[in-house]
């Protein structure tokens, strides 16, 4: 029996495209601005006018979130006063260690691309490395730290989805200085406090496993400012796709790295001595906490994101 040829990446795409063209107003067809919700997030696109949600079970090359605190949608809509500028969201994304093949992960983003999106605000919540990032705090990513990238698990592996791709794309400077300026320059706009946003470095995990105490030190220790499971796969591909990015964490927890390891010796001598050690419980993290912080912080993290919107220029 002969199989059919397999369905081209760019066959799939325009497939996705047709689907879109036929559910979405004119007016939202070609948004000028991407974001992608992290967890807990999706309130991001809570404010978006004229807003039309399209499930990805209707989009073919689409996954499905299965993580709670996304949710499997993209959301059109318009962003910003007057007219408004229309945005594209992807109100949860999809995750290696769901099971999904990078290629799926990135999916999303290759079609914001045809849909004629030119700027992508990527956000995530993520562990903090650094007692100066505090749960709270939103960190505006210079560059990443992707060990998985390093060892075979690179979204840009395998054949050129179009000849004009770079085969070795530089990512040096991955991280647009012009979008990043905006955060800023929107933060003050808002009259945050100039402590609700911070800068630092990403280090993409595979997940699902939180780090080990000796992971998280590591990370620490070669440079990481926040860890997480996502983003780095959509911002190498956003990057191929010639887009500008940014990328805002936003700290929903501490890495667990005590300075010093309990010592099960010690506390054993300890108590033969007859003085027993008291020993703290050792903290952990949970994905509860993650979106319990996210929910808190969803009001500002959109009235950033809508502010940064306004400020990027019309093209
Ligand atoms: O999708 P993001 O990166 O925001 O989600 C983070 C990483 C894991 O998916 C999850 C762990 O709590 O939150
Ligand atoms: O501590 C973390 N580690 C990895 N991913 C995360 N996402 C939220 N918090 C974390």
């Amino acid at each position: 029996m002969s199989h059919p040829p397999p369905e081209s990446p760019l066959s799939l795409i325009a497939s996705t495209l047709d689907v879109l063209a036929t559910i979405l107003p004119s007016h939202l067809l070609k948004p000028q601005v991407g974001i992608v919700c992290g967890s807990g997030l999706s309130t991001l696109a809570s404010t978006f006018r004229d807003k039309v949600e399209v499930p990805y079970s209707s989009l073919r090359g689409f996954g499905s979130s299965t993580v709670p605190g996304h949710k499997s949608a993209l959301a059109f809509g318009l962003v910003g006063p007057g007219k408004g500028v229309p945005v594209v969201a992807m109100l949860g994304r999809f995750h290696a260690y769901e099971g999904h093949a990078l290629s799926t992960v990135v999916y999303p983003i290759r079609v914001m691309a045809r849909l004629g999106v030119k700027n992508l605000i990527v956000t995530n919540a993520a562990g903090s490395l650094n007692p100066e990032l505090p749960v709270g705090t939103i960190v505006v990513i210079q560059d990443h730290l992707a060990l998985p990238n390093l060892t075979g698990l690179n979204p840009l592996l395998g054949p050129l989805l179009s000849p004009s791709y770079p085969r070795f794309l530089p990512i040096s400077s991955a991280y647009s200085p012009s979008l990043r300026r905006l955060a800023f320059i929107a933060s003050h706009h808002l009259s945050l406090p100039p402590s609700a946003l911070s800068e630092g470095i990403y280090a993409w995990v595979s997940g699902p496993t939180y780090e080990s105490p000796a992971e998280g030190r590591f990370l620490r220790n070669a440079g990481a400012s926040v860890v997480g499971m996502s983003t780095v796969p959509e911002v190498c591909v956003a990057k191929e796709e010639g887009m500008e990015v940014m990328v805002l964490s936003l700290v929903t927890n501490f890495v667990v790295i005590p300075e010093k390891y309990r010592s099960i010796k010690e506390e054993v001598q300890a108590e033969l001595d007859g003085k027993p050690l008291h020993i703290a419980e050792a903290e952990s993290v949970s994905h509860e906490e993650v979106l319990a912080i996210g929910k808190e912080k969803g009001e500002v993290m959109t009235r950033l994101v809508e502010k940064i919107i306004e400020l990027i220029p019309s093209p």
